[in-house]
């Protein structure tokens, strides 16, 4: 099939290069000159597992471009997989979806064939009925469901795995109104093997809302108890191994530490949160999830104090600045407060991330540009005795911590067996 892909960002070019991989070609459409360029000389603009690979092997079943007619007149589907980011109020932002609507509308008016517009960045209920379709339609003059398809379809991948996310999901959710788009999409489809989920649109989106609110939920939950737990001089961990042995339960997603970042629980509890409200409806639950959130990363410096009680002055060494490992993406990372704090209180940090150290500069400059970045995990380790692990990268379990201090929010065992002086979060 012929499959174009409005953003090509983390899921736009992740999902469209699975699509190469399971034989389709695509075009990507991006409105950053750098990402189409990037993309047209099979260089990843972005950090993500076999991404290059794919992209060098794949080389011709794919191009990029800024053009939506180039794109929608080419292809018979088009995924939109925009940014759906936070306002400052935590209520969504739609503008770049709406952006997005009214170029594929405008691109349609000159497309004579049904054409198939999916929805694939996470919005609310109501939203692809209600937003997307009348804007698609008052651009294109033609009617949804009659002269184009329309479905919403949400993405469950992870970064740092997010191509064998794709292309080996526990489920794939489609939410449709008509049979035809609904052919179109269980074909391109096929040969992924999961169950696969046809409901109504606006079903489908909130699909995607319970389960990002349910694992924050759930890390929110075992971090209160793991709060709870290093008071009495439990630990958590062997606590949930405990309790995730319960198949009602499951034990993923129950590592205690300083909490959830990324672009998308805390943007989605939010927006969910917004629109609970705007409806006229309370979340309690999720309300306490974020807060628990919020407060979890700045337990890492009061475990600190105990240890160095004065940090005016003294040099201060961050491990990982990612929101994960295996990803350069820093959005909402729990290093941003955390060094934020350090620098409020007069400490110098010295930070290294394999990764994420370039980005971090430019999406925090008030603190990525007052800290010092160090060329390996080691030089770190050699600036100072005082170390914060805020990533769980791989290669910090390589390194020898005699000596150290180590306050760790992600419980990196090499530390937990080295350091001199050791404190996890929450064990
Ligand atoms: N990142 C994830 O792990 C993940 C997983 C599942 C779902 N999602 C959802 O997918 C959506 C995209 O997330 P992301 O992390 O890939 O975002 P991203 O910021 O990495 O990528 C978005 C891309 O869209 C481009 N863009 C913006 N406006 C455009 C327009 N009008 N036309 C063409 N391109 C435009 C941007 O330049 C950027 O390259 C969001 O709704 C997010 O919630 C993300
Ligand atoms: O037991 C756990 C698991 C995760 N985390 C943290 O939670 C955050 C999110 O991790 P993860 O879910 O692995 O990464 P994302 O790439 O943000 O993926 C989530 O968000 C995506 C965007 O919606 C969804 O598609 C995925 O299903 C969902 O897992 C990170 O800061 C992790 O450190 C924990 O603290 N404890």
């Amino acid at each position: 099939m012929k499959v174009s892909v409005v953003g090509s960002g983390y899921v736009g070019l992740v999902t469209g290069m699975g699509f190469v991989k399971l034989g389709n070609e695509v075009i990507f459409v991006d409105v950053d000159e750098r990402k189409v360029k990037m993309i047209n000389n099979a260089e990843p603009p972005i950090y993500e597992k076999g991404l290059e690979e794919l992209m060098k092997e794949f080389r011709g079943k794919y191009r990029a471009t800024k053009d939506y007619h180039e794109a929608v007149l080419n292809s018979d589907v088009t995924f939109i997989a925009v940014g759906t980011p936070s306002r400052e109020d935590g209520s969504i932002d739609l503008k770049y979806v709406e952006s997005a609507a009214k170029a594929i509308g405008e691109a349609l008016k000159e497309k004579d064939s049904y054409h198939v517009i999916v929805v694939k960045s996470t919005v609310l209920p109501g939203t692809t009925e209600e937003v997307v379709k009348p804007l698609i339609e008052d651009h294109s003059g033609k009617k949804a469901f009659r002269d184009f398809g329309l479905a919403m379809n949400p993405e469950f991948l992870r970064e740092g795995v997010a191509l064998r996310d794709f292309l080996n999901p526990d489920r794939v959710v489609i939410g449709v109104q008509d049979e035809r788009t609904k052919q179109v999409l269980e074909k391109l489809y096929k040969p992924i093997k999961a169950p696969k989920l046809i409901t109504d649109i606006k079903t489908a989106e909130m699909i995607k809302y319970a389960s990002n609110a349910f694992l924050a939920t759930k890390i929110s939950f075992a971090n209160e108890i793991g709060n709870i737990c290093k008071k009495l001089g439990i630990d958590s961990w062997k606590v949930f191994e405990g309790v995730g042995l319960d198949h009602r339960i499951s034990p993923h997603f129950f590592r205690t530490g300083i909490g959830w970042g990324g672009s998308c629980f805390p943007k989605d509890v939010k927006a969910l949160i917004k629109k609970a409200e705007e409806i006229g409806e309370e979340p309690l639950i999720l309300k306490a999830v974020l807060e628990v959130n919020e407060r979890q990363p700045l337990r890492l410096i009061e475990l600190l104090k105990k240890h160095v009680p004065e940090l005016e002055g003294k040099t201060v060494g961050v491990l990982g600045l990612a929101f994960k490992p295996g990803t350069d993406d820093v959005r909402e990372t729990r290093a941003y407060p955390i060094i934020k704090k350090l620098l409020e209180e007069g400490a110098r940090v010295i930070a290294y991330d394999p990764r994420a150290m370039e980005n971090f500069r430019r999406f925090y400059p008030d603190v990525g540009e007052k800290i010092t970045y160090a060329n390996s995990s080691s030089e770190v380790l050699d600036a100072t005795d005082v170390i914060l692990i805020v990533t769980e990268w791989k290669e910090f379990e390589e390194l020898d911590y005699s000596g150290k201090i180590v306050v760790d929010g992600r419980r990196v065992k090499a530390a937990e067996k080295t350091a001199k002086i050791y404190e996890g979060v929450c064990w």
